[in-house]
Parts: C-alpha cells; structure tokens; sequence
C-alpha cells in the first residue's frame, strides 16, 4: 500500500520534463496521448510502423510543446524491434519515466475462422511485445521509479463475440500485468502498472471496423487518451472508461455472467456479420 499511495489529484506539471515512450503512436488513441503529452511538455519516443504518419505526428507534437519528439518505426510482429526502441530511450535519454503500452495488431471482426497461425500472430504483436519492452524497460523504470501503462478493452475482462483472438490477447495482458503488479509489491519495486480498461472508442479504425454491426455510440478518443494519460501519472491500479459501461459490465460480470452474456449479444446486428 506505501509503494502504491497514489496522490489525488492530477496536475499536468506531474509530466512536464518526463521521458516517455508511445507505442501505436501513428493513428488512434496512441496518436491523441502523444497530443496531450506534447502540450504537457514531455520528452516522446513514438512509435508505429508506418514512418510516413509517425513523421507528421512528431511534427504537431513538437508545434504543440513537446520538451522533444523523435520516433522509431518497426513491427512488433518482429521479435527483436521491442529491445531496439528501448535502447533508443536509453541512448537518447539515458533513462525512462513511463512506457505507455497501446499498439495493436491488425485483427478481424466476424466468426473465428480457425486459423490458429492468427492468434498465434497476434499474441506475439498484442502480447508478447508487451511483455518483451517491460523486460527491457524495467531497469529504467526502476531507477526512475517510473510508470507501465498497459492499455487493453472491456473485451479483455468480459468475452464478446467476433473478436476472439483480439479478446485472448487482451486476456493474456490481465493475466500477466495483475500479476506482476503483485510482485513489483512484494518485491518493494515502485514501478506503478495501470491496466486501462476501455469501451467502444470512436478511433477510424474501430468505427470502421465495427459501426456497421454493434448498437451504440463510441466514446471519444481525446477524452480517452487524456484519461488514460491521467490514470498512469497518479500510478492508479485500473482505469474504467468510459466509467459506467465498464463498471455495469463487470459488475454483471461477476454476479450474473449468463445474463451479462445475453446483453452483450443483443448489441450486436447479427445480419451485418459476413461470414468469411
Ligand atoms: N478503439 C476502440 O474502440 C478500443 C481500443 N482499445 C485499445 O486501444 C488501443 C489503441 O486502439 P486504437 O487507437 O483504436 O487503434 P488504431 O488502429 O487506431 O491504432 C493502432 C496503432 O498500432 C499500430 N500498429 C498496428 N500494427 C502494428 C504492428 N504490427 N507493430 C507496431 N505497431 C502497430 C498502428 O500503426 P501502424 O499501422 O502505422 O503500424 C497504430 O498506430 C489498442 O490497444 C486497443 O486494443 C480498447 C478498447 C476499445
Ligand atoms: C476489431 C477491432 C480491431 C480491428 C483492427 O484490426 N483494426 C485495425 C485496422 O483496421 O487497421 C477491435 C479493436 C478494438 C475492439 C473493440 C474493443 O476493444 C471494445 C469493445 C469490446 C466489446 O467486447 C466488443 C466491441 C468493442 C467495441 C470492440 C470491437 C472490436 C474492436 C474495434
């Protein structure tokens, strides 16, 4: 409880001068926390694969306020590029304040097709990358006494049709990060780990992926990414956003999970789901 007293209130001042690294930093949320972190003049290494997007959202960071802003471009569907973008931290800065964990991979939104090669894929780009930089950060983070933020979905705590190899990956983050929050305690580590649970958010590639076949209005990503921004600075367990939809969900969750089960299908257009 002493390592994890978490002040209050949250003051921008908390990040000014902080060396912070992005992930999924091109387009989304990832895109919308490198905004807010600019203007609350930290130091960003972003991160994406696609250098063309990344080089523009350095450039607004830098318009913005950011203290600094470089970028790295890779795949995390490779192996080794999680230990090269942290080197680059530590070569430029010498040191880490908060690693915030947000990119995903390319994924589908219909029946599981029983391609095992997917999920396996998708584990190493949603998962395994998550934990690989953790690995390579920590000596910093330690010695900073920094931050892991670790940004995952509603459908990581509740299963939902359509997504499963999306839903396993975001599973897998609970597991892991839960459980290495309690070792971090144990161990006397003050590295704080924020495990952002999050709804439906109007990102492009969401609304694209699933406007089509789920009631509901997405929330917005601004608000989203300042959010979780928030909730990594005052080193909280969980965030919920939005608060009520995630709250009712896991509620029901756990005291009626059948009847939970029913709602979540009922938000679904099922004659907008194409079979592949
Ligand atoms: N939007 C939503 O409704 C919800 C989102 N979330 C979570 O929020 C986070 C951000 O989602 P959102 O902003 O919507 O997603 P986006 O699709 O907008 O952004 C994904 C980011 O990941 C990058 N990326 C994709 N593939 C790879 C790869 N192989 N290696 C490295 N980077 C990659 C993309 O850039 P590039 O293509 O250039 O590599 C992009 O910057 C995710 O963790 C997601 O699970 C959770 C719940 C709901
Ligand atoms: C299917 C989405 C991932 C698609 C993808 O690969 N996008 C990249 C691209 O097109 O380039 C899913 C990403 C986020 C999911 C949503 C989420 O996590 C919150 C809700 C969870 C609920 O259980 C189901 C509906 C969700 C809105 C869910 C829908 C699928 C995603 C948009």
């Amino acid at each position: 409880f002493y390592f994890y007293s978490a002040p209050e209130n949250f003051n921008e001042e908390m990040l000014r001068g902080k060396r912070v690294i992005v992930t999924g930093a091109s387009s989304g949320i990832g895109e919308q926390m490198a905004y807010h972190l600019a203007r609350m003049e930290t130091h960003l290494l972003l991160t994406a694969r696609t250098e063309a997007k990344l080089q523009k959202v350095v450039e607004r960071c830098l318009e913005l306020g950011a203290a600094s802003a470089r970028y790295v471009s890779g795949s995390m569907e490779d192996t080794t590029f999680p230990e090269v973008l942290v080197k680059e931290a530590e070569n430029t800065w010498g040191g880490l304040d908060m690693l915030i964990l947000n990119h995903i991979g390319q994924s589908y939104f219909t029946y599981f097709n029983g391609d095992v090669g997917h999920v396996r894929k998708l584990l190493e780009t949603n998962f395994l990358s998550y934990v690989a930089m953790t690995v390579s950060a920590l000596p910093m983070l330690k010695e900073s006494e920094g931050s892991i933020v670790v940004v995952s979905s509603i459908a990581g705590k509740a299963g939902s049709p359509f997504i499963a190899p999306y839903a396993a990956t975001k599973f897998a983050l609970d597991g892991f990060f839960s459980s290495l929050r309690h070792e971090f305690i144990i161990d006397k580590v003050n590295v704080s780990i924020t495990l952002c649970i999050l709804g439906y958010i109007n990102t492009e590639s969401a609304v694209r992926s699933v406007s089509h076949a789920i009631h509901g209005t997405p929330a917005p990503k601004e608000e989203c990414a300042l959010e979780i921004i928030k909730s990594g600075a005052l080193r909280r367990r969980e965030l919920h956003y939005p608060a009520g939809a995630v709250a009712s969900t896991l509620l029901l969750r756990d005291i009626a999970p059948e009847f939970l089960d029913s709602l979540i299908r009922k938000n679904y257009k099922l004659e907008n789901i194409k079979r592949t």
